[in-house]
């Protein structure tokens, strides 16, 4: 019988995030292209008598251990539609930023339910997985799916897309994070009164993601988040023109932020710029990663 359960899971970069009006739920509907990057989180299930959260590695002391860890309300979830109690430990190895924009809750859930499913051996299907995700968080089922994805609805509702090459990318990691609520938030206070339009995802980029063309995605890669993160944190401005400075080849705000993203040509170019943004003082600490990366994987 498998007594231990553990899940490697991505963080994400929203290659296109365009974001329409507020709809009466309090969602807005978006146009979002996920892209999954080569930075991790880990979550290893192992029987229990109750269900316990314990976590080691970056900035843990800033997430949850109680149930309203997002890792808790997934074993939760699956073990409700299963009929059986949730005891498990679930420990959570975090090297995603926290509150970053990188989805490091989303990864934690996804692996969660996935080394759950996978210890209690519950047949659940894949679609029955993903409707769960769905029921955790608008992002939560890319984290489970990765590769590259666009995302409709709230983001929920997923078609892959193709990737035809490596990209490469910097990440600046901001002090603290911003609260994805609040983000939203100022997008609507930034819009208001203006015509919002429908969000639809831009054929040029879905072209570059489809060729591997770093170029032309550079060309391409916009957030209609990134108004609203850099209104609530006007410090990032620093850091988007440092990394522009160093040569990357187009840099952004990753989806609701602080983390900033950097596409770079090439893992030497990628290198310079770490060390670009690092002297320049404007962000915590840098991290260097690829993509596409595999969505949530039994190790
Ligand atoms: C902005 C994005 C971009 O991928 O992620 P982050 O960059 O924060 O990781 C996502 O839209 C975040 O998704 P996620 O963090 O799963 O959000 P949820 O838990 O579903 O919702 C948290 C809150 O964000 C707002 N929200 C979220 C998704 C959406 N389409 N419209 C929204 O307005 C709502 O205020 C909601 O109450
Ligand atoms: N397992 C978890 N890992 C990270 N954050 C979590 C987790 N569970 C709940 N949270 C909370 O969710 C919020 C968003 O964190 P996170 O998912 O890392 O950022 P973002 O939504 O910007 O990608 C934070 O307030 C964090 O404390």
């Amino acid at each position: 019988m498998t007594t231990t359960v553990t899940v490697r899971v991505p963080a994400k970069v929203n290659v296109q995030l365009a974001v329409g009006a507020a709809r009466p739920d309090g969602f807005h509907d978006l146009a979002n292209v996920f892209l999954a990057v080569g930075l991790y989180d880990e979550v290893t299930a192992t029987p229990a008598d109750t269900l316990r959260i314990t976590a080691e590695g970056h900035d843990v002391d800033r997430i949850p251990l109680d149930r309203t860890n997002l890792a808790a309300r997934a074993a939760e979830l699956l073990a409700a539609r299963c009929g059986r109690s949730p005891d498990v430990h679930l420990h959570i190895t975090k090297d995603i930023p926290v509150a970053g924009g990188m989805a490091g809750g989303s990864a934690d859930a996804a692996g969660a339910l996935l080394a759950c499913d996978t210890l209690w051996s519950t047949g659940a299907s894949r679609s029955e997985l993903l409707d769960i995700c769905a029921e955790l968080g608008s992002d939560v089922p890319f984290s489970l799916v990765g590769g590259a994805a666009l995302g409709r609805g709230r983001g929920e509702l997923l078609t892959p897309l193709p990737v035809g090459g490596a990209f490469h990318w910097v990440f600046a990691v901001a002090d603290g994070g911003l609260s994805t609520p609040a983000v939203y938030g100022e997008f609507d206070r930034l819009t208001e009164g203006t015509d919002v339009p429908a969000p639809e995802a831009s054929p040029e980029l879905l072209a570059a993601l489809a060729t591997g063309d770093a170029t032309a995605l550079a060309a391409a890669l916009t957030n209609d988040l990134q108004p609203a993160a850099l209104s609530l944190r006007p410090s990032l401005a620093a850091t988007l023109a440092a990394g522009t400075a160093a040569g990357a080849l187009a840099s952004l705000v990753s989806g609701s932020g602080p983390t900033t993203a950097f596409l770079v040509k090439d893992p030497e170019s990628a290198r310079a710029v770490a060390a670009a943004l690092l002297a320049s003082g404007t962000c915590r600490a840098v991290r260097v990663a690829d993509s596409p990366a595999a969505g949530a994987t039994v190790l």
